[in-house]
């Protein structure tokens, strides 16, 4: 496949080297380090699919002109999702096709499938309350984390006794706490805990490395050529 990558930073590189390894061409690499290239030379002929990891303020730009452009787009930028249903109308307008996981690791798409189902069953039983938390390194810029708003959302969806989430510790019963840490060069964690007067329960999801965003964006991109629509990793990986 030709790919173009869209942002040139620790995720960029190491699809690079992954994408080469299997066999993709890489088409272009747009990065404003790296300057005289942009999406706007690219197109559906010069590309099969475009892979999307910037930054908060760029992803929503860099989508919508993939779109125009009739690029599919694997977005993994995280911390743009007000915009989101701006980008579905667009993928509708043009026929075109959006890939976007807040998270590309199998692994952590297991965790958020484990985490509904737990979140249902725990407000089945009652007597426990619920917070999220995520950790990574320092040059993050956003928070929390998009894992963690998703992990959220699961949570919001199966535990109504939680109607909102907030970004710092909260005593109010129907917010859920959802914690942001930022040290060295944590890679990605996340831990939903339930504590109850008696015990504990913990769902954790460890990234030992980015070895797992690569794989699972790499799939995405190879997934997505020829089909139409917004998808996601559960339509991917038939969660
Ligand atoms: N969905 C997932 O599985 C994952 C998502 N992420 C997200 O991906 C994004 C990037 O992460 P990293 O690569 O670690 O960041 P990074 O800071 O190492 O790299 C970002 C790169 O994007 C470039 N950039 C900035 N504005 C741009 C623009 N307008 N067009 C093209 N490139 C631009 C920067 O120059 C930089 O090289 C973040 O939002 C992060 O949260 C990161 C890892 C996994
Ligand atoms: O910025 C990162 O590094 C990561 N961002 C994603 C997020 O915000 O959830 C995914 C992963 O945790 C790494």
């Amino acid at each position: 496949m030709k790919l173009l990558l869209i942002g040139y930073g620790k995720m960029g590189k190491a699809i690079e080297v992954q994408a080469v390894a299997r066999g993709h061409q890489i088409a272009g690499i747009v990065d404003p380090a790296r300057p005289g290239v942009s999406i706007t030379d690219f197109d559906s002929t010069a590309v099969d699919a475009a892979i999307e990891f910037t930054h908060p303020d760029s992803a929503f730009n860099n989508v919508m002109t993939c779109l125009r452009q009739g690029i599919p787009v694997v977005c993994g930028s995280t911390g743009w999702l007000h915009h989101f249903s701006e980008a579905q109308a667009l993928v509708q307008q043009t026929g075109g096709a959006l890939f976007y996981a807040s998270n590309y690791s199998v692994g952590v798409n297991l965790f958020f499938h484990f985490n509904e189902y737990i979140a249902a069953k725990m407000h089945q039983f009652g007597g426990y309350d619920v917070q999220v938390k995520e950790i990574h390194h320092t040059q993050k810029v956003d928070q929390p984390s998009g894992t963690a708003l998703t992990a959220a959302e699961g949570i919001l969806k199966h535990f109504p006794t939680k109607t909102t989430w907030r970004n710092e510790p909260t005593e109010a019963p129907q917010e859920l706490a959802v914690l942001s840490e930022r040290i060295g060069q944590v890679v990605g964690t996340h831990i939903v805990t339930y504590t109850s007067n008696v015990d504990a329960i913990e769902l954790k999801h460890e990234a030992h490395s980015r070895e797992g965003f690569v794989q699972g964006a790499l799939l995405a991109a190879e997934w997505l050529p020829g089909r139409q629509g917004v998808f996601g990793m559960k339509e991917l990986l038939g969660l």
